[in-house]
């Protein structure tokens, strides 16, 4: 009885540590936005520039995080959340202090090259820690937290207004919230330690077999598209071009344009847990998905043709983002094997980070070409309609997943194909 209190409580306080590492991971992941005005005012960088410091996150992990869920089973999760915490702080410096665009750049490929392994390890813990019970509550606080820190990166214009007459500031504040970060996966490998997880398998050695990528049914390619399409679409728009969208064709200034951006956020800090909740309790998911990624075109829309309110696009954003991750991780682990279902995340997220990196040079390629800037916001149609047309193929491929897996016997089902 002790002995299972005292279980309880270790995994509550790793799901704690957990989820502090994942603030300061996701804050640091924001920070290119708020102070991507003053990168061209006062370095002249170009949108490409701009858009390269969040692409460069996601490139090397079209091929790493393969390779990164493979190191988390073989090291450890608290091993590799230490390292790749490590990994990131000293990313987030190299981009806070550098003296040119290829260093700051160097900065931002290291952060990736740790945060996305630091994803998946951070997610393994959580799994091991909370093995059967509350898993997908204790995984849908974590990614709360995460959306926290995000909504903290957006909001420093306003918190920390006096960092902003100067680039640099913002990108050590980051730097900090990394080293905060390293912190607590310290505290949490120091735990593991002295108390290893009930659900900690031991070291694999069974071999990854590339054949095994063949056997997911349609429905996971149509919910791979999804991942894809809905994700390289939020963040390129949301963590890069948004709030210089909302300062040079809403009019807003940059503290009201990154509260904008940040009230997405601040909303699924408590609307994610609660989507996921509603949706364990009434055992629907896909019809869940296809509505959430519905909004996103419709957000989208309403932002580029209307003149309506900035606050029914930033609602209809806030509910897709809440509710689309709510649905989908659950849904990848009704549609796979549980013995797959790692390789299956690492496929999503190889796919997600090709989609959200190419989506980023091309927003910012887009914009340049058509001068995109506060004289010329008609230069921000182009991104939008690439950001509207990905969207759409989004929602259709959310449809087209409702109408191969998503009648009530398959979503109960453990595995439908
Ligand atoms: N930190 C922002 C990028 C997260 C990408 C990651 N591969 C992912 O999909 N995480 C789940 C989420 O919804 O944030």
């Amino acid at each position: 009885m002790t002995s299972t209190r005292s279980n309880t409580t270790i995994a509550w306080l790793v799901c704690a540590l957990v989820a502090a590492a994942q603030f300061g991971n996701y804050y640091v992941y924001d920070s290119i936005g708020p102070v991507a005005d003053l990168l061209q005012q006062q370095r002249g960088f170009s949108d490409t520039q701009v858009g390269l410091l969040n692409a460069i996150y996601s490139l090397p992990n079209v091929v790493l995080i393969l390779v990164g869920g493979i190191l988390v089973d073989r090291f450890g999760a608290a091993r590799m959340t230490v390292l790749t915490a490590g990994v990131c702080l000293l990313g987030a410096l190299l981009t806070a202090f550098s003296p040119s665009f290829e260093v700051m750049a160097a900065g931002r490929l290291l952060f990736g090259i740790g945060a996305e392994t630091f994803g998946i390890a951070t997610m393994a813990a959580v799994a091991q820690y909370f093995a059967g019970a509350q898993v997908a509550f204790a995984m849908g606080l974590t990614l709360a937290i995460g959306r926290l820190g995000s909504f903290s990166a957006d909001m420093s214009p306003t918190w920390f207004a006096s960092a902003y007459q100067n680039w640099q500031p913002p990108l050590m504040i980051a730097a900090a919230s990394a080293a905060t970060a390293f912190a607590a996966a310290l505290v949490y490998a120091g735990i593991a330690r002295r108390h290893p997880a009930p659900g900690a398998p031991a070291p694999s050695a069974e071999r990854f077999e590339w054949r095994d990528l063949l056997h997911f049914g349609r429905a996971y390619w149509y919910l791979l598209a999804l991942c894809v399409l809905w994700y390289s679409v939020i963040l390129a728009f949301r963590s890069t071009f948004s709030i210089k969208y909302f300062q040079h064709v809403h009019g807003l200034d940059l503290a009201a344009a990154g509260a904008m951006n940040g009230y997405v956020y601040l909303a699924a800090v408590f609307a994610t847990p609660a989507f996921g909740w509603l949706c364990d309790r009434l055992r629907r998911y896909a019809p869940f998905l296809a509505f959430g990624a519905l909004l996103l075109p419709l957000a989208l829309a309403v932002l580029a043709l209307t003149h309506w309110s900035l606050w029914i696009s930033t609602v209809l954003i806030g509910i897709s983002y809440s509710l689309v991750p709510a649905v989908m991780w659950p849904l990848t682990s009704k549609l796979v094997g549980p013995e797959r279902f790692g390789t299956a995340i690492g496929l999503m997220w190889v796919a997600q980070n090709a989609g959200i990196s190419g989506a980023n040079l091309v927003a910012g390629w887009l914009n340049d070409r058509a001068a995109a800037g506060p004289q010329n916001p008609a230069g921000y149609e182009p991104m939008m309609l690439f950001f509207g047309v990905a969207s759409v193929l989004g929602a259709a491929c959310a449809a087209a997943l409702w109408l191969s897996a998503g009648d009530k016997e398959h979503e109960q089902a453990r595995r439908p194909h």
